[in-house]
């Protein structure tokens, strides 16, 4: 049996300032993209932490070095459509030679099934590491979804960058697919009664793109 992966949590003061101003519901749209690219650069910071090196060889003033460089073919970012497109620009920023996969989901505000409306990945999956954005993992049924489609297409031990998480959404991921790194800036309360996460931030996507 596949062991379980403890989550990642980024406890950092950076982290928790700009969370608490995404949080707000006085937040614009303009900030709260802002907030959003900017969360995402640290997120990217601890997702990518297990990225392999390769030796790189360069002159520094004082003589020849031995040194490494990211292999920066071997990286794809999956965003989950909308909102995870909010996470995607920060992380290009860091990792610009990343390919990028996109996965059409929408969650059915009833039944909170999710229902997949786009999928396009970079033909050479297999033996990349595969990072799936979205801001949210609420019940973890996009994510989910998201991840066992991935692994259709080749993708192995996916990892899972999202701002926000409930304790439900990280269970039902991780008993669906132990093998998946769960990336959060933070574990909130609970889902309340329509699926959201409390305290959260409400809508990632209509947030990020003004829809409503
Ligand atoms: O863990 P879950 O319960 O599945 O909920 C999380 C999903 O809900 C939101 O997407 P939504 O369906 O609202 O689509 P959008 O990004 O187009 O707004 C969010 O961006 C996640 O994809
Ligand atoms: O709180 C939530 C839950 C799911 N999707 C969101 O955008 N927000
Ligand atoms: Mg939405």
């Amino acid at each position: 049996m596949t062991q379980t992966i403890s989550p990642i949590v980024l406890d950092h003061p950076l982290v928790r300032h700009k969370l608490t101003y995404l949080r707000d519901r006085n937040t614009s749209t303009a900030d709260f993209r802002r907030l959003t690219r900017e969360l995402s650069l640290l997120l990217a910071y601890e997702a990518t932490r297990t990225l392999s090196l390769v030796p790189y060889k360069i002159e520094t003033p004082s003589g020849a070095y031995q040194g490494e460089q990211l292999d920066g073919k071997k990286l794809c970012f999956v965003s989950i459509l909308r909102a995870g497109n909010g996470l995607l620009d920060g992380m290009l920023d860091l990792i610009p030679s990343a390919r990028v996969g996109h996965i059409g989901l929408r969650r059915d505000h009833e039944t909170l099934e999710v229902s997949e409306y786009y999928f396009n990945m970079p033909r050479d999956v297999p033996g990349r590491t595969c990072i799936v954005l979205d801001p949210m993992l609420a019940t973890g049924h996009s994510a989910s979804a998201a991840i066992t489609r991935i692994k259709e297409a080749g993708a192995h031990k996916p990892i899972f960058a999202c701002l926000l998480s409930v304790p439900e959404g990280i269970a039902y991921l991780q008993k669906h697919h132990p093998d998946v790194q769960i990336v959060t800036c933070s574990i909130d309360q609970k889902l309340d009664a329509h699926g959201y996460i409390v305290p959260g931030l409400g809508d990632a996507g209509d947030r990020l793109f003004g829809t409503r």
